[in-house]
């Protein structure tokens, strides 16, 4: 698995950001417009649900050859064998996740200070989310957004892989990527876009011309 490929074009889902279009058409139109990796991030999915709709995520992305990561919840990535989980830091401390998780998963965990990029130089993680870069309606209840200088702190204290998440657009993606970032997440830019097919190509571009 290369992760700094996988982090590039990373889609986070959120079905209410979908404008009520089918949630599953939205994903895989994403998927081939070239999104890199996908998270299923569901806060109020019962389990049943959450793991049935992982397996569904997981069987329309494996012709792309997408991971899929699972947001907050070990168990469902387990029962759906997914590629790997996203914690942050009111979820699942990285010492026991490391015990839970077979060998080989993807483990994403999010930065939102200073201290957390710090800890995690100890962690076999993955990658670090810095979040949120920018503040944004997608997510309220985040710390202060790190900015392209806070970026640029982590980008010069961190050994891991980085991602941003946090009002990332096709506006501000360059920006990112000269500021240290290795890839951007994104819930809206995508799945609310007109053609959730042609922002995630538009996106993709946007990230490729920069490196
Ligand atoms: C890629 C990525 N980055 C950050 C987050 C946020 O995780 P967290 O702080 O645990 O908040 P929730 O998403 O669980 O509300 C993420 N999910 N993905
Ligand atoms: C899940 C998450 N974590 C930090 S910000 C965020 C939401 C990102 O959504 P958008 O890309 O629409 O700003
Ligand atoms: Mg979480």
């Amino acid at each position: 698995m290369d992760i700094l490929k996988a982090i590039r074009l990373y889609l986070v889902t959120d079905e209410a950001a979908c404008r009520g279009r089918d949630f599953y058409q939205v994903v895989e139109d994403a998927a081939r417009g070239g999104v890199t990796m996908v998270q299923l991030r569901e806060k109020t999915l019962g389990t049943r649900a959450f793991i049935d709709r992982g397996k569904r995520l997981k069987d329309i992305l494996a012709p792309y050859q997408i991971p899929l990561i699972i947001n907050d919840r070990v168990d469902v990535a387990l029962a759906v064998d997914a590629d790997g989980v996203h914690v942050g830091q009111s979820d699942m401390p990285y010492e026991v996740l490391v015990q839970m998780l077979p060998p080989g998963k993807i483990i994403g965990l999010s930065a939102e200070k200073m201290q957390d990029v710090t800890e995690a130089e100890n962690w076999h993680i993955s990658y670090l989310a810095v979040s949120p870069l920018y503040a944004t309606p997608s997510k309220t209840d985040t710390e202060t957004p790190w900015g392209l200088n806070g970026l640029q702190w982590a980008k010069r204290n961190s050994r891991h892989p980085l991602v941003v998440i946090g009002g990332l657009n096709i506006h501000n993606t360059n920006e990112a990527i000269l500021n240290g970032a290795d890839g951007i997440a994104v819930i809206s830019a995508i799945c609310s876009a007109e053609s959730p097919f042609s922002a995630a190509q538009a996106l993709g571009k946007a990230i490729h011309s920069r490196s």
